[in-house]
């Protein structure tokens, strides 16, 4: 049987392939950000609800930024594949799935009328967003209802004032709002700015006054591993399944959702009752350990083991310098600054070795590595930091990670707006937001190759406050110490430089 000119659609799906079709439920949410995560998690979470009856709605997914994943949903009737493959109690597991909790994508410049239309509805109750930490930020900007504000807030603040309009500010005509960005405290973040963009576009203070009693805005905290589309692996992929799917998303099974909002939203999206790994109440514990110790490790192995030469997460575990390396920082310097019981921090710890071990995620360390500048101000600068405070001295596998990133955001030459950096024969894309490119573009273009120069390039970027939030430079031997780890890297290579770190730590 000749499957794979068969799409995963309604029309030409092999009658071999069934799901369950959660067809005629009304939509009741809308979501900003068709990502790999959102549809391997949030989606997948709905899904595994509505198979069990226990939510019964739909999900609009709304691209903020570009266009071109919505025809894509679209022609697949907002069906898509999701596969979780891992080691779960010493088994290995891969389950594959066809999830239909999708209605349809809408594309937010073609059709805003549209979206203003379906934020009308009285079914309409849930608002999910992950529109990456970049997303999650105040834009100054106009108010035209007949057209999406650029920034996310803007297109929420706009729609929302649509359905105050609309249903003349009733109480029950609020929403409950879940943002899912990795960023500290993202439901009261993102309500601030809806807040100020509503004081800036002068809207009525019913309005403000509606959005604070009426609109609950959830902290969350979000934690599986989601590496999406499997590019390399996809003629395997398309054989198992027996159809193509250009919204195939591959994932971990592990999965943590926690979310601080009354009993009354949890009662109306019982996400536990179906089963799923989602905890009700404070996420501040979950926030600490989960970006301490997982994220800030990846980030940390990004820059220092790509350019040590390897590619993915599991063969930096399989190496057994930069494992070390990275068990180094993630043991004697992270792990001590988590505060959270013991017993529970432990576990969480073996569990991410073991996550970072699962031979079936290809999880690639370039990926990883995308704005990696902001990700070690948000995941790696406050164990550094709070390392220096319980110690009095600094972490050395941090600070050599803070070296590499600096070595791995060197460009050596600019494409299309785009900076270049190369490690050996191969060139990779450094992206980062555009004032973070414009630093590191000019500190390392002033670089004539001496040591002392290196440690005033070093001073310049550790002082940016435009970059940390404040003067790193300030934080005592911090810029003489990673400028001399980044003079070794420069000299020496990535990989013996991290080797020689190692064998110091290890004759401690
Ligand atoms: N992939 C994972 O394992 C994982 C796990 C937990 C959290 N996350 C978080 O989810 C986010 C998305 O990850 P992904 O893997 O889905 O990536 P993705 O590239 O598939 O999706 C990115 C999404 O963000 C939107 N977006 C990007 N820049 C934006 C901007 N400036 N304004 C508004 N929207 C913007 C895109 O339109 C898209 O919807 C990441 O920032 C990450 O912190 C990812
Ligand atoms: O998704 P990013 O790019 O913000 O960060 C890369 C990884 O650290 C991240 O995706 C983790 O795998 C994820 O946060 C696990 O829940």
């Amino acid at each position: 049987m000749d499957t794979l000119n068969k799409t995963l659609d309604k029309r030409t799906l092999p009658a071999s392939v069934t799901f369950e079709t959660q067809e005629n439920l009304p939509e009741r949410v809308i979501q900003f950000g068709e990502g790999n995560f959102m549809r391997g998690f949030v989606d997948w979470m709905i899904n595994e609800l509505n198979k069990q009856g226990l939510f019964n709605g739909k999900v609009v997914l709304v691209q903020p930024r570009g266009q071109d994943k919505i025809p894509v949903i679209n022609n697949q009737d907002g069906l898509y594949t999701v596969v979780l493959r891992g080691v779960e109690d010493g088994e290995k597991v891969e389950k594959k799935e066809i999830i239909s909790a999708v209605s349809r994508g809408i594309k937010v410049s073609d059709d805003w009328a549209e979206l203003n239309n379906i934020i009308t509805s009285t079914d309409i109750k849930f608002i999910f967003s992950n529109t990456t930490e970049a997303g999650l930020t105040y834009l100054k900007e106009d108010y035209n209802p007949d057209f999406p504000a650029e920034s996310f807030p803007g297109k929420l603040t706009s729609l929302l004032y649509h359905r105050f309009t609309f249903f003349k500010g009733s109480s029950e005509s609020g929403l409950v709002i879940i943002p899912c960005e990795l960023v500290e405290e993202n439901g009261n973040l993102l309500k601030k700015i809806v807040l100020k963009i509503a004081e800036d576009w002068e809207l009525p203070s019913a309005f403000i006054n509606w959005i604070k009693s009426h609109n609950k805005f959830c902290n969350t905290l979000v934690d599986r591993i989601v590496t999406g589309f499997p590019s390399d692996e996809i003629n395997e992929f398309e054989q198992k399944l027996g159809y193509k799917d250009e919204l195939l998303t591959v994932g971990e099974p592990y999965h943590l959702f926690a979310i601080e909002a009354t009993p009354e939203v949890a009662k109306e999206i019982p996400f536990d009752q179906a089963g799923l790994n989602v905890k009700w109440g404070d996420i501040t514990p979950f926030r600490n350990l989960k970006v301490r110790l997982l994220n800030g490790p990846h980030t940390m192995m990004s820059a220092v083991c790509y350019l040590a030469g390897v590619d993915t997460v599991q063969e930096v575990m399989e190496d057994v310098t930069l494992r070390k390396f990275i068990e180094n920082g993630m043991l004697n310097e992270i792990y001590p600054t988590v505060d959270i019981d013991e017993v529970e921090k432990k576990q969480f710890l073996e569990a991410v070795i073991e996550r970072f071990l699962n031979p079936y995620n290809k999880h690639y360390l370039k990926d990883i590595a995308l704005s990696s500048v902001f990700k070690f101000k948000s995941r790696l600068v406050p164990s550094l930091l709070d390392y220096v405070e319980q110690k009095g001295t600094l972490p050395p596998a941090i600070t050599f990670a803070l070296a590499g990133l600096l070595a791995f955001n060197r460009p050596v030459r600019v494409e299309a707006n785009e900076l270049v950096g190369q490690r050996g024969e191969v060139e990779y894309s450094i992206r980062d937001n555009h004032e973070v490119m414009q630093i590191l573009l000019s500190v390392w273009t002033k670089f004539d190759g001496t040591s002392e120069e290196l440690t005033d390039l070093v001073s310049e970027v550790l002082s940016k406050k435009e970059i940390w939030g404040q003067d790193l430079h300030a934080v005592p031997n911090l810029t003489t110490t990673v400028a001399t780890q980044l003079d070794e890297i420069l000299k020496n290579g990535m990989r013996a430089s991290v080797e020689k770190l190692v064998n110091q730590a290890s004759t401690i």
